[in-house]
């Protein structure tokens, strides 16, 4: 019988990072084989159970990414845009699948993500819910079928404590609807709208971020006509849908050949 795969969970001690842990916990398909948060962080060499008030697991929170992900299959990473293009590195050396849940790259960090992914096998979404992935199919069926009369706008909320904006999911609808209607996004998104703005660009995609109290997140597409209106909305409740779809990704790209997948590969949409 062939071991149950071991998943390393780096920014453990963070929102996503502890429903990961307790998610592959609860989990017979794959096995916590290490957790890892920055150097001097107070959680550094103690039992992940522990820390995060339960019961031990044996394994010991470290700062050492090479140290973590020896014989892992996964890592799983929620973090911040610097910190995973350094997991990057040391998940491709070590041959591991880098599921990348972090956003708010810059243009010039998703290039080099994208080099690294000629070396490591990495699944990347902004949104690793099956509900945002199924609606990024709508939003591109939707746009495809109509006209710039149609204005789009991309609204999203989330937490207080979310440091980026417009949110990965909100670039990816924004990107679905500007692939529907065959244009760049680069090219038509509207990202910041104050004083006197003019009136709206005919074909713009606009996106606007609200920030408050615990909103886990939610995103809603409207496509505003003449004299109608559709409006595509998913709302999170529980972020155990994002730590399980990046379960899911993490035991998809076992075995895979190097490259630079997304959920839509994963979840075969
Ligand atoms: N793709 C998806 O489905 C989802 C993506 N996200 C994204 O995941 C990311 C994390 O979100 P969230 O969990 O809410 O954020 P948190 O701030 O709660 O967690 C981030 C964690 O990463 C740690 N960290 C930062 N730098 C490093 C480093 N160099 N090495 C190790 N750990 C590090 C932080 O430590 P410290 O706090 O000490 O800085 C913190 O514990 C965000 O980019 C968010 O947008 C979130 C939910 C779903
Ligand atoms: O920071 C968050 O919380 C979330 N981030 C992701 C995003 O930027 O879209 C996914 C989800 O909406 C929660």
């Amino acid at each position: 019988m062939s071991e149950i795969p071991g998943v390393v969970v780096t920014g453990v001690s963070g929102r996503m990072g502890q429903m990961l842990a307790h998610e592959i916990a609860a989990s017979d398909k794959v096995r916590l084989a290490g957790a890892l948060e920055h150097g001097g962080h107070d959680w550094i060499g103690r039992d992940i159970g522990a820390a995060m008030g339960g019961a031990e697991t044996g394994v010991i929170v470290t700062d050492d990414p090479a140290e973590a992900f020896r014989g892992a299959a996964a890592v799983v990473d929620f973090t911040a845009p610097s910190a995973t293009l350094a997991f990057a590195e040391a998940a491709a050396a070590a041959g591991a699948v880098h599921v990348i849940g972090t956003t708010g790259f810059s243009d010039e960090q998703l290039d080099a993500l994208g080099r690294v992914a000629g070396r490591g096998v990495q699944v990347r979404a902004g949104n690793m819910s099956l509900g945002v992935n199924l609606l990024v199919g709508l939003t591109r069926k939707v746009a495809e079928a109509l006209d710039a009369d149609w204005d789009v706008e991309v609204v999203e909320a989330h937490h207080n404590r979310k440091v980026d904006a417009p949110s990965g999911t909100a670039l990816m609808l924004g990107e679905a609807a500007a692939e529907g209607r065959g244009v760049a996004l680069s090219r038509v998104a509207d990202r910041g709208r104050d004083g006197m703005t003019g009136a709206r660009t005919r074909g713009a995609i606009g996106f606007s971020a609200i920030r408050g109290g615990d909103i886990v997140g939610e995103h809603d597409v409207i496509f505003a006509g003449e004299g109608e209106r559709i409006v595509l909305r998913h709302v999170a409740t529980d972020r155990a849908i994002f730590a399980r779809g990046a379960i899911r990704a993490a035991l998809w790209g076992i075995g895979r050949a190097p490259g630079a997948y997304d959920m839509s590969d994963v979840l075969g949409l």
